[in-house]
């Protein structure tokens, strides 16, 4: 088992209010990441479940159990950090059989125990080799291993990945999958790499300012996002923002004055947003070339052609920037302008509290599911 429960965890240093009230329920087996700008709180949540912090107040409990007071190497979680933190003067298997070597086991078993969870992590060849002899995928694989050997209950990685090249990093999201898959362990897991949360997360949450911000399924996060700062922070290039004004709700959702047109949103329509100022969202990805429900003529300042698709951007008023994430070799270039439209369905709308109001028409994961049971 390894289901893991905060309940109102703070943390503060001296004057600093770090984590702020964090509330969270996570099921054994699941994969939750946690994902927020530089500086929210990620690490210190994660040293607070090991045992490396102390919560300011609240409690940690694990399967049950409230552990605030149990030292780390009691709490049955294994850490995994960005530096691999290995032993350089030891071998491959020495380092794997370190911490069951602190724990005195026999001989014969931490062997049987070492060979087995290397041959998962495909380290078998590699057993007597020293850290430095290899490369740094392999390494991480090292730090993993002497994790696994343990069998913790929860596993927690603090932005494992973060030190290896693109092309590694995509390699090992998948083995960690698979790995997640094999051993049904749960998994805490810090990234600041948006394709790691939303391919690896059973579940994300979204820190901001030591609070939870949304925590959902991935798709959910990204089509149903309940706030200003998950649309912005969830989606790549980041969600666009425009000024609206809310001149009518009905059946049909709330009809918004913006780029100069009125066009109904399929959103749930709150009497009290009549009058009122509301922001319109559109990711880059929904937008087109050429006239929409609702459209304006942008002047590219940089253009970005990625092969697969083409990234407009441009600034609108002030320091607001506006981009359009177009697909393939885009007929577009610096200065020139260009008409892009969109349609009401995929935009987002949001209240002056920059709380979203939902959204009818978005596919939902929800929606996936009853998909591929079909
Ligand atoms: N031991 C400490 N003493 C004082 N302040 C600390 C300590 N540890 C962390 N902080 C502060 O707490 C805040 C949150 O830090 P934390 O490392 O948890 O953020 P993070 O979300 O993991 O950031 P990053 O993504 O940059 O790693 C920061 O303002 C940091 O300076």
């Amino acid at each position: 088992m390894g289901q893991l429960y905060l309940n109102k965890v703070t943390k503060s240093f001296g004057d600093l209010d770090v984590i702020k009230g964090v509330t969270l329920d996570i099921q054994d087996g699941e994969f939750v990441v946690f994902v927020g700008p530089s500086g929210c709180g990620k690490s210190t949540l994660l040293r607070i479940i090991a045992g490396l912090d102390d919560a300011t107040a609240g409690d940690i409990v694990i399967d049950g159990l409230k552990v605030n007071h149990l030292a780390p190497v009691h709490r049955g979680i294994a850490m995994v950090f960005q530096s691999y933190a290995l032993y350089p003067h030891m071998s491959v298997f020495e380092n794997i059989a370190f911490p069951l070597r602190v724990e005195k086991m026999p001989e014969a078993q931490i062997k049987e125990k070492v060979e087995s969870v290397a041959q998962v992590l495909q380290l078998d060849q590699r057993l007597q080799q020293k850290p430095g002899m290899l490369s740094g995928g392999q390494r991480q694989r090292v730090a993993i291993g002497r994790a696994i050997v343990r069998e913790p209950k929860i596993f927690l990685f603090d932005e494992p990945l973060s030190n290896l090249d693109a092309a590694l990093r995509a390699d090992m999201r998948i083995e960690l999958t698979k790995l997640h898959h094999d051993l049904a362990a749960t998994m805490i897991y810090v990234t600041h790499d948006q394709v790691e949360a939303m391919t690896m997360a059973d579940r994300i949450v979204v820190l901001n300012g030591g609070y939870i911000a949304q925590t959902g399924k991935p798709l959910e996060l990204y089509h149903k996002p309940q706030n200003m700062f998950v649309a912005g922070f969830i989606g790549n290039p980041k969600m666009n923002f425009l000024p609206a004004t809310c001149k009518a709700v009905s059946d049909e959702g709330v009809t918004v004055h913006c780029l100069g047109r009125d066009v109904t949103i399929p959103v749930e329509p709150r009497k009290d947003l009549v009058g009122s100022s509301l922001t319109l969202g559109i990711r880059p990805e929904h937008t087109f070339i050429g006239k929409g429900e609702l459209d304006f003529q942008i002047t590219p300042t940089v253009v970005e052609r990625l092969g697969v698709n083409t990234i407009v951007y441009s600034s609108t008023s002030g320091d607001d920037r506006f981009s359009a994430l177009l697909p393939g070799a885009a007929p577009v270039v610096v200065d020139k302008p260009v008409t892009i439209g969109f349609n009401a369905a995929d935009c987002h709308l949001f209240d002056a509290n920059e709380n979203a109001l939902e959204r009818r028409t978005a596919l939902t994961e929800i929606d996936l599911d009853q998909l591929a049971s079909q």
